[in-house]
């Protein structure tokens, strides 16, 4: 069982915390081209001739970045992305493969196995170059693997969290990636710039730096928008207005893009986090943020500042878009109107497969959409023992099991919890 509050609680350590997140297309470019750019949406043909290769001088800037940021008491915590596209360049394949491509289910089984086995190449190649580049200043990095599912699970999230807080402890700079081998969701959907706002609300990080490959956040695609302008500060996320219509899926070796950015930056300034975009082929513009700089490039984003609860609902409605719904009786939805968890026995019916964890809506018999929150238990599971209770599912399964589905510290109420007449939906926007 997960505790989301515990998100945006105290920190991991005593000294403030950098989070940086450096994504495929800035760590990865291509040789050929005349400027030694980074990758982009069309430069992954040069894999082919097997010119795109680690842009390991943006990583030694990166690394002197972060070991700058030590030097000025900062802790500081690396996300990384780039082990599919640099375990595609290990192994010579041309295109990173796309899932989405498949045909059959066999298919897609052996292209999602393929990209996982490039992801464990490309990691090992990944860790050694940042462990190579940060030894040569003495300062020690250290591998996390996380799936967005670790840090919904309040045991593996505390473990994470009480294991960064230990590198952290010991001068150690944790080196975060998705776990590609077992995160089949993320590989479909790929997105660090949602683990790199989970980790920093997770530690209560002061900053998330989000490097990409533009200046900033433009009110529209610089690159085919003329009139696109630079936006320097966003006061408030909530009101920000962009046209992300040319610029939402990233490029061929990355899958982010500016969409997923802006929802991470949503994600962590809900939980207190400042967040930057700048330009990755500059890391030191992170230094200039942090000093207040007036030179500084890029585009800021202001913590909010609100209640805890209204940012929980705010967080599970517009980040986590839930993958099922789980229809509950009378009796589970006064228990949590009165602040209880789901049990087993409350479960009606569910619909829609969804795996343990994922982020589902909770309704009423009526069809009243009551919460949303994280379930504990896959679909299947509850198809099987939804309505029986914890002793009849032990005696079943001939084992000890908990019967909670979804804890009350993991949902957020969408309905006004003092009126039980069902009527008014809660849902914010
Ligand atoms: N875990 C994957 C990262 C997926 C991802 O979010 O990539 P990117 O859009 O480059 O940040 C990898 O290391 O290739």
């Amino acid at each position: 069982m997960h505790n989301i509050t515990n998100l945006a609680s105290k920190p991991v350590s005593d000294r403030p915390i950098i989070v940086v997140k450096i994504g495929t297309s800035t760590l990865m470019r291509d040789r050929s081209s005349p400027r030694s750019t980074t990758i982009s949406s069309a430069a992954g043909e040069g894999l082919e001739d097997g010119t795109v290769e680690l842009a390991v001088s943006t990583l030694g800037l990166l690394v002197d970045t972060l070991l700058t940021l030590r030097r000025r008491k900062y802790d500081v915590i690396l996300v990384t992305s780039g082990a599919v596209g640099v375990g595609c360049r290990e192994l010579g394949i041309s295109k990173r493969p796309n899932v989405a491509n498949a045909k059959t289910s066999e298919e897609r089984a052996r292209i999602l196995a393929d990209i996982q086995a490039y992801a464990a190449v490309g990691q090992s190649v990944l860790m050694r170059t940042y462990d190579a580049l940060m030894r040569m200043a003495n300062q020690k990095t250290a591998q996390i693997l996380l799936t967005s599912g670790d840090l919904s699970t309040e045991y593996q999230y505390v473990n994470a969290k009480n294991t960064i807080s230990a590198l952290l402890r010991m001068g150690v700079i944790p080196v975060v990636n998705e776990n590609d081998t077992t995160a089949t969701e993320e590989l479909k959907y790929g997105d660090n710039d949602w683990l790199s706002a989970l980790v920093s609300t997770a530690v209560g990080a002061q900053w998330l730096f989000l490097l990409t490959d533009v200046d900033q956040l433009y009110t529209s695609n610089p690159r085919v928008d003329p009139k696109a302008k630079p936006i320097d500060i966003v006061p408030n996320i909530e009101s920000l207005q962009v046209n992300l219509s040319s610029n939402t899926t990233g490029t061929q070796w990355g899958t982010g893009g500016m969409k997923t950015k802006i929802t991470a930056a949503r994600l962590a300034t809900a939980a207190g986090v400042r967040v930057c975009l700048i330009h990755g082929r500059y890391p030191s513009r992170v230094v200039d943020f942090v000093g207040d700089s007036p030179n500084r490039r890029g585009t800021l984003f202001e913590p909010l500042g609100r209640p805890l609860e209204i940012e929980r609902k705010k967080w599970f409605s517009n980040c986590l878009p839930p993958r099922g719904v789980i229809t509950i009786s009378r009796e589970a939805e006064s228990l949590l109107r009165a602040g209880f968890s789901l049990h087993t026995s409350g479960v009606i019916s569910c619909k829609d497969r969804f795996e343990e964890n994922s982020p589902v809506s909770i309704c009423s018999e009526n069809g009243l959409e009551l919460a949303r929150g994280f379930c504990n238990y896959s679909s299947a599971y509850l198809e099987k023992y939804g309505g029986k209770s914890a002793r009849e599912i032990s005696k079943i399964l001939c084992f000890p099991v908990s019967d909670i589905v979804v804890h009350g510290d993991n949902l957020a109420l969408l309905v006004d919890i003092t009126s039980d007449d069902s009527e008014a939906n809660g849902f914010l926007p």
